[in-house]
Order: C-alpha cells, then sequence, then structure tokens
C-alpha cells in the first residue's frame, strides 16, 4: 500500500496543512504533520466553544466507528510553549489513501492561545517517534508506526515547497519529485526524533566549512534553528543585519541580498536560496524582515524546519533496524 496527501503552505509557509480523513463518514480536518512531535491531536466538540475560531472540528459522536479509549488522556507542550490536552478515541484515519482503523485520535479538551488564533490549523499529525506519544497510562503509536507494515516500504517522505504546495508520501518514494542521488545518513531516535548529523555548511560562495553539529528534522517548525556562531557568521555577510531581541532573532531590510545557505549531509551538498531566508516582514511598511535561519541556543541541538527542508527532498526511512534519513536536490 502507498499513498500521497498535498501539503499546502500557510502564509509565509509558516506551516503546511495536508487534509486527513477521520471517522465514519469521513470527517476532513487540515492537520500540520510534525516529524518533530508523536500525537495526533485535534480540536473537537469535547473543547469550550470560546476556544475555537473558525477550525474544524472532529466530532465522534457523529462516526460510527469512534471508540472512547476509557481513562486514556493526553497533554503535549511544544518548544514555543504552545500547548494542547484532552481524552482519546480510536478511529478510522485515512491519510492520501493510507489508512488505518484503530489509529489513537487524541480529541483536545484544552489548547493553548496559539493553536486557537490559527483558524486554518485543525491539529496535528506527529510523525516522530511513538517513544515521545504522550497518551497515558498507556502509549499510543504514530499514524505512521500503526501503518508502516502494510506500506510497500516502510517510510515516507516530504517535498514541501516555497509558496507552494508540495506532498507528504507514504510507502514510496517518487523518483519524479528529485534529481540525481538520494544521500542517507543514520538517525539517532534515543530522543524520539529524527536527529542526524549535518558534516557542515557553507555561506554562498565561501568555502565549506566541515564542522558537524547534530539537528532533528522538524516538518513542523517553520525555521532553521541552527547554532549561534553558524548564525553569526551567516548575517555577517547581510548588509544591515541585526541581533533584535524585542524581535527574538536576526532581522535585516527587507531589501537586503541575501547569501544562500549551503548544508551538508554526509559528502553531499545542498542549497537554501537567500530568498528562502528572507522569511516575512516584522513591520507593516515590510522595511525589516525576520531571519529564516536563526540561533539554537538554549534547545541543545539544531532544530531542521521547514526552511531548510524545503530545499530538498526528504525520506524518512524506518525500513532498517537503524531508521534514517535521506536527502535529495530537486
Ligand atoms: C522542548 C520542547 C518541549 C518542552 C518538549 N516538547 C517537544 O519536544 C515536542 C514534542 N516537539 C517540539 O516542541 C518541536 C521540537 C522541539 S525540539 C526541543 N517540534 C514540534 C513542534 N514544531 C510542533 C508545533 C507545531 C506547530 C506549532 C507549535 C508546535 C517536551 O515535551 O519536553
Amino acid at each position: 500500500d502507498s499513498g500521497s496527501a498535498r501539503a499546502s503552505p500557510e502564509q509565509y509557509d509558516i506551516q503546511y496543512l495536508t487534509p486527513v480523513e477521520i471517522g465514519t463518514p469521513p470527517q476532513t480536518l487540515n492537520l500540520d504533520v510534525d516529524s518533530g512531535s508523536s500525537d495526533l491531536w485535534v480540536f473537537s466538540t469535547e473543547m469550550p466553544a470560546s476556544s475555537v475560531k473558525g477550525q474544524a472540528q472532529y466530532d465522534p459522536s457523529k462516526s460510527s466507528t469512534a471508540k472512547r479509549v476509557q481513562d486514556a488522556t493526553w497533554n503535549i507542550t511544544y518548544g514555543d510553549n504552545s500547548y494542547s490536552e484532552g481524552i482519546v478515541y480510536k478511529d478510522v484515519v485515512n491519510v492520501g489513501g493510507v489508512s488505518f482503523d484503530a489509529q489513537a485520535v487524541e480529541a483536545a479538551t484544552a489548547v493553548s492561545q496559539t493553536f486557537t488564533t490559527d483558524a486554518n490549523d485543525d491539529g496535528l499529525l506527529g510523525l516522530a517517534f511513538s517513544t515521545i506519544n504522550t497518551v497515558q497510562p498507556s502509549q499510543e503509536k504514530t499514524f505512521f508506526d500503526n501503518v508502516a507494515s502494510e506500506l510497500d516500504a516502510a517510510l515516507w517522505t516530504a517535498d514541501l515547497k516555497y509558496h507552494k504546495s508540495g506532498c507528504y508520501d507514504f510507502g514510496v518514494i517518487d523518483d519524479s519529485k528529485y534529481t540525481g542521488q538520494i544521500t542517507y545518513t543514520d538517525v539517532d531516535s534515543s530522543d524520539g526524533f529524527w536527529m542526524f548529523d549535518v558534516s557542515g555548511y557553507g555561506i554562498g560562495n565561501n568555502t565549506f566549512q566541515s564542522t558537524s553539529f547534530q539537528g532533528i528534522a522538524d516538518t513542523g517548525t517553520t525555521l532553521a534553528m541552527l547554532p549561534a556562531q553558524v548564525v553569526k557568521a551567516y548575517y555577517k555577510q547581510v548588509r544591515g543585519a541585526k541581533l533584535d531581541n524585542s524581535q527574538g532573532g536576526y532581522v535585516f531590510p527587507c531589501q537586503a541580498n541575501l547569501p544562500s545557505f549551503v548544508y551538508g549531509v554526509g559528502n553531499a551538498r545542498y542549497e537554501i536560496p537567500g530568498q528562502y531566508i528572507n522569511y516575512a516582514p516584522v513591520d507593516n511598511d515590510g522595511t525589516t524582515c525576520f531571519g529564516g535561519i536563526q540561533s539554537d541556543a538554549g534547545i541543545g541541538f539544531a532544530i531542521l524546519g521547514d526552511i531548510l527542508l524545503k530545499s530538498a527532498f526528504v525520506v524518512f526511512d524506518a525500513s532498517e533496524n537503524v531508521p534514517r534519513l535521506g536527502f535529495a536536490k530537486k
């Protein structure tokens, strides 16, 4: 079995939303496919109307296949201090034609303000490792872990694009979506993330620096959070760039001509075009813009979010006993 689902960007590519069908008859919710967490949670009819502002809500009472998981609860906190919590149902979940009939669907009873204010995002579909799923007293599996054995290959791929719709594919590598070879690198999943070694970096046409650092491939994080020294070296090449703590990171004049950023996976080199690194204006007249590359200080590892992932075709491969990530140009 294999399938393919769209990944449509919100404004500034802040996140990508994917239609997911839940229940019988199917209720379609647009979820943020997130390789940086492992809970599939949704806005639901179980939460107060005051915290719903336009989102679609999963209504288990309208699904003939919904079954409450007695006494099960969940609550999750994210790196940006957003959170959600609730109760658990088992129901049919279909993503791009791949279906599982008893997926843990975590119905929110409360969410933080950041989720309430994003009217288009009806929840998250976590694709990190099931070891960090938050359901208690018995942990649940991610959608990918549940369907892996029925897929033609135990892998999924991300083809995110700059200000355009891309795809998440399950169980198949679509050779038409990339050029050249796929370079694979081993994943250390001990923290529950798709963590791997970036083999080095280069700024514009400057020499590539072979200083490796660890990072997680996180489709649910907007920016690329990189080691402070790397980020400082990058913005040194941008006239007028400065670290503005009131904005929470590096900003620069929106007209700045940004150098590209090159990152290494093994011996392969991939390039993020400078244009991708002009993330969004911070002011109404669009004079000052916020950088798509920011510091990972305080996190303990880099977070390779959408700004970086959209520059490549990425394979999340759990088909061998050591999981691995594959990168290809496109
Ligand atoms: C450090 C972050 C918290 C505290 C930590 N939680 C995590 O690591 C969770 C699973 N993952 C996340 O917070 C991040 C990875 C952080 S690495 C420390 N990925 C998921 C995030 N992008 C999901 C999201 C999407 C849209 C809006 C907001 C958030 C924990 O529970 O310990």
